[in-house]
């Protein structure tokens, strides 16, 4: 039987070290635990992802030096043992006893002396490691501080905010399938579950829970009755505001939420485009689930050449890979994966993609640009660019109070995921 502390070790080094996405290393490395120690495997990679600079900032003062080479993965261990130490409601002697039993499972018992005395240590020098912690930026708020420079500099009243709901857990929010039930009675069909949920009227399809369910728990969800997404995302369709018989692009369709969405409100004909193969088959079977259709394509969305036939469309949906940095809640390992460089490289694709799908678009066609980010260099600074470089795009307020000075939407992580939305009609 796997060691839920060894996985977890191995989990955030693959993360860490080795770039890999923590939604593609989780089920790797907990495959063989049953699910009682899956959700706290879960619940401490998460947790250490969060806490990280913190956590290495502690380790740093208590080992002569890092444990580095092959027995890095050990460095994670430790890790392990002080998120449960300082954020998890394990007696302290098991969070100690545990991470060391890990060892063994992790062949490694030599260094069964050193993980002990590192962690009793940190017990013994606790007040004064937390208080030195807090001297550095990086280690107050668990962010790296390329992130933190440029949260600060867009957002000099927010920013607080914003970094304190990076560090919270997301709500999960579902989306009701129109076609099937409103709100009410699903709402209704929650309750009956014994599922308790607290509704929101500014959100037309969006359903809050109290408590994250699986999905297997839903009402209907196999029937295609709701979807998991987040409030936010959910603005989208209802912002792009597809009608019947239109022609629709959603040009970085994958996994799909937004695609099947838009199908949901609009008997309208969607092209779903993805670069990526594998995503695109999780649009395929979202589309199934909820029995709707689309065409879906796999090419390179600026690489129109290749994939466009001629005719134009109505709308445009362009949720364009970004650095979801609005996201980090749900996807904590995005602060370690993100590279200060990438945000430049980002807002590059971003312009060549906005630039080279705009021709595409009708006359008089609605075009939505959306990102998952908090960075004004993929948002506003996106869309200002785009503007000097197409005379014929005017910018639409999202609502009715929007000024028109001011192009575009952002929602910050709170209630909802933070996102960028900003409309723009062609001449
Ligand atoms: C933010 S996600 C889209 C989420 C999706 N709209 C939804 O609501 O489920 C961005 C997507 O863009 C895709 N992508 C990245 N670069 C692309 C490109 N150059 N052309 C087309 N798709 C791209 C990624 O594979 C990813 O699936």
């Amino acid at each position: 039987m796997s060691n839920v502390r060894a996985q977890a070790a191995h989990t955030l080094y693959h993360v860490v070290d080795r770039g890999v996405s923590l939604s593609a290393a989780l089920p790797r490395y907990s495959r063989d635990l049953n699910p009682k120690d899956k959700a706290l495997m879960q619940q401490i990679c998460y947790g250490v992802l969060r806490y990280l600079p913190s956590l290495e900032f502690y380790c740093q003062q208590l080992l002569d030096e890092p444990l580095k080479g092959k027995r890095r993965v050990y460095q994670f261990l430790l890790y392990v043992g002080l998120y449960q130490l300082i954020h998890m409601r394990v007696p302290e002697h098991a969070a100690v006893g545990e991470t060391v039993n890990a060892l063994k499972a992790m062949r490694a018992p030599g260094l069964k002396g050193l993980v002990n005395a590192v962690l009793r240590n940190f017990q013994r020098q606790r007040d004064e490691l937390e208080a030195a912690a807090t001297q550095i930026d990086a280690c107050k708020y668990n962010h790296p501080s390329w992130l933190l420079k440029k949260l600060k500099r867009d957002y000099p009243e927010h920013w607080h905010t914003i970094v304190a709901q990076n560090q919270a857990q997301a709500p999960m929010w579902l989306r009701v399938n129109q076609r099937q039930y409103t709100c009410e009675q699903y709402a209704h069909l929650l309750s009956k579950q014994g599922i308790e949920y607290s509704q929101f009227a500014d959100y037309q399809d969006a359903i809050k829970l109290k408590k994250a369910v699986d999905v297997q728990k839903l009402p209907e969800f196999f029937a295609g009755a709701s979807s998991v997404q987040d409030a936010a995302a959910q603005q989208a369709a209802r912002l792009l505001g597809a009608q019947d018989g239109e022609y629709v692009l959603d040009a970085c369709a994958a996994p799909g939420g937004k695609t099947c969405h838009i199908l949901e409100l609009a008997d309208a004909k969607v092209m779903a485009l993805d670069c990526d193969a594998e995503r695109l088959d999780k649009v395929r079977a979202n589309l199934q689930r909820l029995h709707l259709d689309a065409e879906l394509v796999c090419a390179q969305a600026q690489d129109t050449e290749s994939w466009w036939q001629g005719q134009q469309f109505d709308r445009i949906l362009l949720d364009v890979p970004c650095s979801a940095t609005g996201v980090i809640r749900r996807h904590p390992d995005i602060k370690w994966l993100r590279r200060h460089s990438d945000i430049d490289e980002l807002a590059k694709l971003q312009g060549q993609i906005l630039d080279a799908i705009w021709p595409l678009l009708k006359p008089g066609g609605t075009l939505l640009y959306a990102t998952c980010s908090v960075l004004s260099e993929e948002n506003q600074e996106q869309m200002k660019a785009f503007f000097t470089r197409h005379s014929d795009a005017q910018h639409s307020p999202l609502h009715e109070q929007d000024s028109i000075a001011q192009p575009g939407w952002q929602l910050l992580p709170g209630d909802t995921d933070g996102f960028y939305y900003a409309k723009i009609i062609k001449q």
